[in-house]
């Protein structure tokens, strides 16, 4: 089957080995022995034939066990070596060809026993590829109904799909009893299964459409025209992306390959990727779009026509639809653009142009509606009708805003899930700066918050709406969780449908065809995204290397001794925030790591958990304001120990309270004062609450965190309600003490953040800056340095290596000097031999003479290998492991067959000697 060792996972079991042992070509041998075992079908069988038989496995074992003389006939795409007793040919199983065949081997007999082993060899060439496993078991069904005899039996492979079943009436139409047994030697993560069908009950006639797989496979599986179940329909949706996008999972299918999903060829009419709103799943599903009509359907014979003269079909467009399974996230987007240009060349969409100008007519007209009406008298029914209109717009808009409003939850949710995002990125993105959302958890409260400065260092603002945000998305999560599949859940789609019907004019805009497209698109980065994060998480060496990477990156930042400092800092962190932060790579690891099986069922429990850790995350504000630490949660890991480094403590109550400990007063006494009162102020006012958020919003515009900028002192000093800030001024009286800027780490950062473009920079460089993942993989993998070779040097190494390969091998060369040796050995004990001789006085010279060329002609002489004795493992010497008994000298294990083929080997080899000599 061309498997290479290498990669052939567990090839190496103990079915292996005794295969090896026993002599047998596969270990799928065992298989046939196990359920001949069972139902021992091979002994009162007198004519065999295996179809897909390639090595040989099931035919040897069927010459062993079948009565002696009987007629084994094996067929395959790959010749078998020659097995005596077994007649093989090269046939593909599908042709008529095939039939012929079989039909010139048979003559005019029947065969007791049908096998098929049959697997479509992947890869290996499309054509191989189009038939389907269980196409192929129809096949070897429809040469088994034409020659078996009645009462024959029929032995088949089967793969667990939803065809499984569909098979198993066929073959009860066929046979009196069926039974799918699983020998102990098929590996349990294989997802085949044996199907033993005994008493072939040969009707006179077989209904053609019984054998047709399209009609088998179709028919019952529209079960005669009814709906088939959503959830079902989303379930092998998802298994089929998910076969996309974790090729290597695709072997853990216990249960039976997602029809469809596996290895084998599928192709759809491009005119369907074109029409079809399923187009993404058609992109997933299949190897390749073609310009086909299985049914000469004259409206897709319409569409090829179409597509293929547009200008837009260009050889790359082509090239790309000719094999899906190559490409990459570049070119399905390109794919997806070039089918909505098509749709609109051919009338399905509309164009830019066309929906521009019909807005401008639109508007023309309203215009002049409300030229007419202005000049109209104005009645009480003008009123009435101008005012529903306007109610209508309205409403119109609410829907419009309501609507983005759910996409854009909807999406964050999604990125969430996906790991790209901590809760916290979202305040990050959505309000520009990063740090802005960080302070509002680092104690500086709700009201600080509420006030929200407009801009500098510790906006606060970005945190509140993040929250605020993902508490809302938190509790549309059970709405949103399918919608986040929306495109591949038809139930969620109609949903949308039907948004988009109530406001028509939106989705026909530009914007929303720019939406539609940016959308799609997103949705591709993201799939693609977390496939590559999988599969780097499935990579080992990949894992290693990040950690690796991080650890680095952190030691570029804060130098080794810093990160040990931090490690101290992290230790002593409270529990609450250990629980958090394992919960959160829980949630990361849990949801992208965990391959099994029983992965579905998981998953929505996981999403529950998710949700509600969300909400705890996110709804109890108190959670960090007593230790005034960063939320653990609500922060990226790298984030978290940048903001716990005590400088930002520092830094958080005041750049200027730190300049002062520089010795580099930025802040006059005035403006300290002026926090001291604020403070006071702001604990007053604790006490009434209303009154404070009345204040807090009325300063909201006005407040900025700290007065770095110069803007600060013109402000209303009530603008500042700096409830946190005086928070803040006990935080920094508290870590005073214990502050010395004792590293150079610290020194400098200290120094960058007593101006304002260093604090700036402080705060850029804590920004995760880097490109996108599969961005830098890319260049990581392309972006090599190209050292300059001399073609001299090229040479010489070539040379190098060419004398290096011309050296023996160690052990070849060990071998010849032990061969040497003996025979100098040899040639000193002759020598010895030979002068005895001659000293030897009492024997003539002559015979001296010729006794003495004796010993060194014999000494000169190669000795005899000794004969390699094989031992047929049979008897005693069955499944003997090492030297068996009464064995001395060299040896081999053998079986019988192989004994017997060489000796013949041997035969022929003299026979041709002889004929050699005779001429
Ligand atoms: C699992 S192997 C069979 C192993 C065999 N039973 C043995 O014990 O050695 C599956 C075989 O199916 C063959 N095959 C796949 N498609 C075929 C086709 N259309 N016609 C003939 N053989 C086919 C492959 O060439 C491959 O050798």
């Amino acid at each position: 089957m061309g498997v290479s060792k290498k990669h052939a996972k567990g090839r190496l079991d103990k079915f292996y080995h005794m295969a090896k042992e026993q002599g047998y070509r596969a270990r799928s041998a065992f298989k046939l022995i196990q359920l001949n075992k069972k139902y021992a079908f091979l002994e009162k069988a007198k004519v065999l034939v295996d179809l897909c038989a390639a090595p040989g496995g099931w035919l040897q074992v069927a010459q062993k066990y079948m009565p002696k003389s009987s007629l084994i006939i094996g067929l395959d795409l790959a010749p078998i070596k020659p097995i005596p007793g077994v007649i093989t040919h090269v046939e593909d199983i599908t042709t008529s060809k095939c039939r012929a065949t079989l039909k010139g081997e048979l003559k005019t007999w029947k065969a007791d026993v049908f096998l098929h082993d049959g697997a479509p060899n992947v890869g290996v060439s499309w054509i191989q590829d189009a038939f389907t496993q269980n196409e192929l078991v129809l096949r070897s069904l429809q040469l088994a109904s034409e020659f078996m005899v009645p009462n024959g039996v029929f032995v088949t492979k089967v793969f667990r799909s939803k065809d499984y079943n569909k098979l198993l009436w066929v073959f009860n139409q066929l046979f009196e009893s069926v039974e799918a047994t699983k020998p102990s030697s098929s590996r349990n993560v294989s997802a085949e299964i044996f199907v033993v069908c005994r008493g072939y009950k040969a009707p006179k006639k077989i209904d053609p459409r019984l054998l047709d797989p399209k009609f088998v496979f179709k028919e019952i599986d529209d079960n005669a025209g009814e709906e088939e179940d959503p959830k079902k329909i989303k379930e092998r949706q998802s298994a089929i992306l998910n076969d996309l996008f974790h090729p290597e999972k695709r072997k853990r299918h216990r249960d039976g390959y997602a029809d469809g999903a596996t290895m084998l060829f599928t192709s759809t009419p491009v005119s369907e990727f074109i029409r079809s709103s399923e187009y993404i799943t058609i992109l997933a599903k299949n190897n390749r779009l073609e310009f086909n009509n299985p049914n000469n359907d004259p409206q897709i014979e319409e569409d090829h026509k179409i597509i293929k003269n547009s200008v837009h079909t260009t050889k790359e467009v082509i090239a790309d639809i000719a094999d899906l399974r190559n490409l990459g996230k570049k070119d399905f987007k390109d794919l997806i653009r070039w089918r909505e240009t098509i749709r609109i060349s051919m009338g399905l969409d509309r164009s830019k142009e066309e929906i521009r100008k019909q807005r401008e007519a639109a508007k023309e007209e309203q215009l002049k509606r409300l030229e007419e009406e202005k000049n109209k008298p104005e009645t009480e029914e003008t009123i009435a009708a101008e005012l529903a209109r306007q109610q209508e717009e309205l409403e119109q808009q609410k829907k419009k805003e309501k609507r983005k409003s759910r996409e854009r939850k909807a999406k964050q949710l999604l990125r969430l899930r996906l790991g790209m995002e901590t809760p916290m990125d979202i305040g990050m993105e959505a309000d520009m700066g990063g740090i802005d959302g960080l302070q509002h958890d680092d104690g500086f409260g709700d009201e600080f918050a509420e006030s929200g400065g407009s801009s500098g260092l510790f906006k606060v603002d970005g945190a509140r709406r993040a929250r605020q945000r993902v508490k809302e998305l938190g509790d549309d999560a059970s709405s949103i969780t399918g919608s986040m599949l929306g495109k591949y859940d038809p139930a969620a789609e109609e949903d949308e449908d039907e948004d988009y019907e109530d406001d028509d004019s939106d989705i026909d805009s530009d914007d929303e065809i720019a939406r539609k497209v940016g959308a799609l698109e997103g949705d591709l980065d993201q799939m693609y995204e977390s496939f590559t994060q999988r599969r780097l998480e499935k990579d080992p060496k990949a894992r290693v290397k990040r950690k690796n990477d991080g650890k680095e990156a952190f030691e570029e930042w804060y130098g080794v001794e810093w990160e040990k400092k931090m490690q101290g800092i992290e230790d002593g962190a409270t529990a609450k925030k250990a629980v958090d932060d394992s919960s959160d790579d829980e949630s990361l690891n849990s949801d992208w790591g965990d391959d099994s099986d029983t992965e579905n069922a998981q998953s929505s429990s996981r999403n529950k958990k998710r949700k509600s850790r969300n909400d705890e995350v996110f709804e109890d504000d108190t959670i960090d304001e007593h230790d005034g630490a960063l939320s653990s949660a609500a922060l990226s890991k790298k984030a978290k120990v940048f903001f716990d480094n005590p400088l930002f403590k520092m830094a958080s109550g005041s750049s200027g309270m730190f300049a002062k400990e520089m010795g580099i007063e930025d802040m006059d006494d005035d403006d300290e004062e002026d926090i001291k009162k604020a403070a006071k102020e702001a604990k007053s006012s604790k006490k009434d609450k209303k009154d404070k958020k009345k204040k807090a919003k009325k300063s909201k515009d006005d407040v900025d965190i700290l007065s770095d900028s110069d803007d600060d002192k013109g402000n209303d000093k009530k603008g500042f309600e700096v409830v946190r800030a005086s928070k803040a001024d006990e935080d920094f009286n508290q870590t005073k003490g214990n502050f010395i800027l004792d590293t150079a780490e610290k020194y400098s950062l200290a120094q960058k953040l007593v101006t304002k473009s260093g604090k700036r920079d402080v705060i850029d460089d804590a920004f995760n800056r880097r490109p996108t993942p599969w961005f830098s993989q890319d260049e990581n993998r392309h972006n090599k340095i190209n050292l300059p070779v001399t073609k001299e040097a090229m040479d010489l190494m070539r040379q190098k290596l060419r004398a290096m390969d011309a050296r023996p091998i160690k052990k070849v060369a060990e071998a010849k000097f032990r061969q040497k040796m003996r025979a100098q050995n040899r040639l000193e004990k002759a020598k010895k031999k030979a002068s005895a001789i001659a000293d030897d006085e009492d024997t003539p010279e002559l015979s001296k003479l010729k006794d003495a060329a004796k010993v060194m002609s014999k000494a000169l002489k190669k000795k005899p290998k000794s004969e390699t004795k094989l031992v047929v493992a049979r008897h005693q010497n069955k499944g003997v492991k090492g030297r068996p008994k009464g064995i001395k000298g060299r040896y081999k294990m053998v079986d019988g067959v192989m004994k017997k083929e060489m000796k013949r080997q041997k035969g022929k080899d003299k026979a041709a000697k002889k004929g050699k000599r005779n001429k």
